[in-house]
């Protein structure tokens, strides 16, 4: 990882000088100019955590900048000083975001867009109707006061803040709990991470930083009315702008806002009626030849002394191992109680609609034991992952882990309890590196350690499944065997005392099963964990299992050490009669 940290500290640093010196050079003009650079800036990144970050695309995080208005506005007028006023203006548009949550956050993708969508014309229709409170349409207008120089330096500090808390989020344990939301959001559960409260933080956190520069624009401007503070066509603005440097990336919406504002000045003297329309152009365009924004753009992300602008996070200060170190994996190895029930199915029960995808499956797994879990398709087995790791809840029948009745818990609380998994179709986070990948499994999960900390030990994961090369490649730029070796790393470095694994052979190669295999002997032998293994290729788990249990329908046929159940008749007939010819061509050869 080359360090862009001494660089990116001296670009903010440059830049915080020059905001400093620029009202002592220039006059009025280009100072209120840039104060409107300024106040757009913390508006479109702060609109980017929730964005770029986390991936919610949210419409109204302009309402947040109106609320933060209002709030300074009313109070200051009722006499409340001006610290406590701009106090107020942040804690306001906080509350405000943690209300929205609630409802916003049941919804996903393009709902969650369009639901976000009427804040801002909700918060003009309240403003304009509530004259009690806000003397409606009239607007607030705030004593004249000649507060532009303050206004000013306040919005710079702002600035200088919402750079660090960006710098913060791309290399903290928070930010990547983010972007891990932002690349898969169940598997980030099945990880570890409480998504609620994330997300509650990120958008209250972003409102906060909205709302404060809503209050400083207000100060500034002495009046404010719901029109102006809550305008949808502006609203979109910042949002335009931090698409067009590039959503998600450390300095994206501040090269955005510089070129979009810049644009917009010489638009109002030259163009000022085919504003917008220049506006959507230029998002248009930026979407068809660059997407991801000007700083995604190959010149740049290929370019060795600029490619830390195209990067998104800057997680700094993971030493690496010395060479030898991979033998040995960072877990707890537990001294095996064999008679000790690690999980306890007591008739689990998933239907969907009418169809029972697991029917009152009740299956004992003790402690170092290797279960095959086999079936045909569809017979019910990944539901059955599904309903242990917390995905489903069983809509009968309960599931226990150590004497604990887990059928209630959301899948973080699962995965702290000791449950990791694997999925049949890789979902790495495609976004992040091997080792990101990896420290994200080992920084929320039963063994949670700090960041920096899970950085490091995310290369003896690594190294254990085959992918020390690879600690610094992209996981969608991996191969499929890489991605399931990645899986499997990411599930380990969570620290789990029970591993289900979902088809992993399928789609490799003999050696690479034979490796595979050996990987969960290992697993077992020298960490102590105990694995479920659903599989296709039953050569691959004859080599491993200690025992078979075999549904179909979504019933348990059969339960029973490798050599007992292999020559039940139903079994034969159910499963072994099922497997595809390639993977019996497969068989043959192991
Ligand atoms: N989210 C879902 N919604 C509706 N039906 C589902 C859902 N998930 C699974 N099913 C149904 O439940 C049944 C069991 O599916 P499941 O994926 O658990 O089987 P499986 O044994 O893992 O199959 P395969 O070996 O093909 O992966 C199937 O009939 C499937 O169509």
């Amino acid at each position: 990882m080359s360090s862009s940290r001494p660089v990116a500290f001296a670009g903010i640093a440059a830049f915080a000088a020059a905001l400093g010196v620029l009202p002592i050079v220039a006059g009025p003009y280009p100072v209120s100019f840039a104060f409107i650079l300024l106040i757009t800036f913390v508006i479109a990144q702060s609109w980017d955590w929730v964005n770029g970050q986390m991936g919610y695309l949210n419409l109204g995080h302009y309402a947040f900048y109106g609320i933060g208005a209002y709030a300074f506005c009313l109070l200051l007028i009722r006499g409340v000083p001006l610290a406590p006023s701009f106090a107020a203006a942040i804690v306001v548009a906080a509350l405000a975001a943690f209300i929205l949550s609630f409802p916003l956050f049941r919804l996903k993708g393009d709902y969650f867009a369009f639901g976000t969508l009427t804040i801002v014309p909700l918060c003009e229709l309240l403003a304009s109707n509530l004259t009690e409170i806000t003397k409606g349409s009239e607007g607030v207008t705030l004593p004249p006061n000649y507060v532009l120089i303050p206004a000013y330096y306040m919005a710079a500090v702002l600035v200088v803040l919402t750079l660090a808390t960006t710098w913060w989020l791309m290399g903290s344990r928070f930010g990547y709990a983010i972007r891990a939301i932002r690349n898969d959001e169940q598997v980030a559960e099945v990880c570890g991470i409480r998504l609620f409260p994330v997300k509650v933080l990120t958008l209250g956190l972003s409102a906060m930083f909205a709302g404060l520069a809503g209050a400083i624009q207000a100060w500034q401007f002495s009046f404010i009315d719901p029109y102006t503070m809550f305008n949808l066509s502006v609203a979109l603005v910042p949002i335009a702008a931090a698409l067009l440097g590039g959503s998600g990336l450390l300095l994206g919406p501040l090269i955005g806002v510089i070129l979009l504002s810049s644009l917009q000045q010489v638009l109002l003297v030259k163009l000022s009626m085919l504003q917008g329309a220049v506006y959507g152009l230029v998002i248009v365009v930026i979407g068809r030849f660059l997407p991801g924004g000007l700083l995604r753009w190959r010149v740049i992300a290929n370019n060795k002394r600029l490619a830390w602008l195209a990067r998104e996070s800057h997680f700094e200060g993971a030493p690496a191992m010395a060479a030898g170190d991979h033998a040995a994996l960072p877990l707890r190895a537990p001294d095996l109680d064999k008679s000790k029930v690690v999980l306890r199915c007591e008739a689990a029960t998933m239907a969907f609609g009418g169809n029972v995808a697991v029917r009152e499956v009740s299956i004992d797994v003790r402690q170092g034991e290797i279960v095959g879990l086999v079936g045909p398709n569809g017979s019910g087995k990944t539901t059955l992952f599904n309903l242990i790791s917390g995905i489903y809840r069983p809509k009968g029948g309960r599931i226990i882990v150590d004497g604990q009745d887990i059928s209630g818990l959301r899948a973080d609380e699962i995965a702290c309890l000791g449950i990791g998994r694997t999925y049949q179709i890789p979902r790495p986070f495609n976004e992040l590196t091997v080792r990101e990948c990896i420290a994200i499994g080992r920084s929320f999960g039963r063994g949670a350690v700090p960041l920096r900390e899970a950085m490091q030990s995310a290369e003896a994961f690594a190294r254990f499944v085959g992918l020390g090369a690879q600690i610094e490649t992209r996981a969608d730029k991996l191969s499929l065997q890489q991605k399931k070796a990645l899986e499997l790393a990411r599930a380990l470095a969570g620290e789990p005392k029970l591993l289900l694994v979902d088809e992993v052979a399928s789609g490799l190669s003999i050696n690479e099963i034979r490796t595979f295999v050996e990987h969960i002997r290992e697993i077992r032998d020298r960490y102590g964990i105990t694995v479920i293994w659903v599989e296709h290729i039953f050569s691959a788990l004859a080599r491993v299992v200690d025992r078979l249990v075999v549904l179909d329908s979504g019933s348990v046929i059969a339960d029973a050490p490798l050599q007992e159940a292999v020559k039940d008749e139903r079994v034969l007939a159910t499963y072994l009669g099922h497997s595809n010819e390639k993977d019996a061509r497969k068989e043959k050869r192991a």
